[in-house]
């Protein structure tokens, strides 16, 4: 599966390139639920036509994040713009279709019934290309969709995100259910759609393994708060994943291995014999540690395993203003 390629120039509703540089942008946005900060301070810009992934553990606040940008939710401060216009204003909801983890369809609707609802309250409705892909998953629109499989249900539920044109798709969770097969089928269809239209994307999701090819986008959310945000390709390159063999590296008082004084280290850990370090470089790699380049998925565990590194927000994704630390 390919990524989709950097910004696009024109959006599906022909909006201006200068317009559509930044599909979203949060300034220091937080979400409280009686004393309990759901999320805190996260501040970042994702640039138009990219298909961002929204990572962190259970109860890390992504579902507040989507629904605050969808504008179902208001935060408690700071705020969330959309293509320019405030979360939750009727331009900026114009804009975007939000698929949450509970699908909203009606099991006693045919498919076809569900997308003319679709056609009725959206204005800018495209029937055809909602069709092709219920169509494109074999999907009959005479079927009730009570009778679909939960792939199947998926499959409807995207096609009425689509259909509505939007320029942002917020999806929640929308591969937990299905099996690899058919995740891979929807999420092709989707990705393909996306491309050649320049919409944006924004997906949370727990399949840390399979982000790398699902998006060219990354957002880690931890303990309430932004760690990570910026190119895929770019968060990989400013790190390096060290190893040694255990007898050669002992341990400083602080429980980190010797060697590493010169790298941020954003989490190290002895295995059998090996002891490995994922680190941003600070200087050259000295022996006994040799170095490699990370993938997207141990960079998203280290991370999410050690939820107190410094946040890293590379400068695509930094808003002007702000005060986050810029990646190499
Ligand atoms: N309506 C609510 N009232 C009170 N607390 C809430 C409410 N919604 C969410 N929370 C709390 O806010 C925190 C973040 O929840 P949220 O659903 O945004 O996380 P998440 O990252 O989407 O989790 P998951 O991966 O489990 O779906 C959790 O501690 C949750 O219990």
């Amino acid at each position: 599966m390919t990524r989709t390629s950097g910004t696009s120039g024109t959006t599906a509703r022909g909006t201006a390139p200068h317009e559509a540089r930044v599909a979203l942008e949060l300034r220091e946005l937080g979400r409280r639920y009686g004393r309990h900060w759901a999320l805190r301070n996260a501040t970042f810009r994702l640039p138009a036509g990219r298909v961002c992934g929204l990572v962190g553990p259970n109860g890390a606040g992504k579902t507040t994040m989507l629904e605050i940008i969808a504008g179902l939710r208001r935060p408690t401060r700071g705020e969330a713009t959309v293509f320019g216009a405030p979360a939750g204003s009727a331009e900026a909801r114009a804009r975007v279709s939000f698929l949450p983890q509970e699908k909203p369809l009606f099991t006693r609707f045919s498919v076809a019934d569900t997308l003319r609802m679709g056609r009725e309250l959206n204005p800018g409705w495209d029937q055809a290309l909602a069709e092709d892909f219920v169509r494109a998953g074999s999907v009959a629109l005479d079927a009730k969709v009570g009778s679909l499989s939960g792939g199947q249900r998926t499959r409807i539920a995207l096609a009425v995100a689509l259909g509505k044109r939007p320029d942002l798709v917020l999806l929640d969770e929308p591969l937990a259910e299905l099996d690899p097969l058919v995740r891979r089928q929807t999420v092709g269809a989707l990705l393909a759609e996306v491309a050649e239209r320049g919409i944006t994307v924004l997906m949370s999701s727990h399949l840390v393994a399979e982000l790398d090819t699902l998006c060219d986008y990354l957002l880690l959310v931890s303990r309430g708060g932004l760690r990570l945000a910026g190119d895929v390709d770019e968060l990989i390159s400013v790190h390096r994943l060290l190893s040694a063999h255990g007898d050669a590296v002992v341990d400083a008082p602080d429980g980190t291995p010797a060697g590493l004084e010169a790298h941020t280290v954003v989490q190290a850990q002895r295995e059998r014999r090996q002891v490995s370090a994922l680190v941003r470089p600070g200087g050259p790699v000295t022996d006994p540690w040799t170095a490699a380049a990370p993938t997207l998925e141990e960079v998203v565990l280290a991370y999410l395993e050690q939820g107190d590194a410094d946040a890293l927000i590379s400068p695509n994704s930094h808003v002007p203003g702000t005060g986050t630390e810029v990646a190499a």
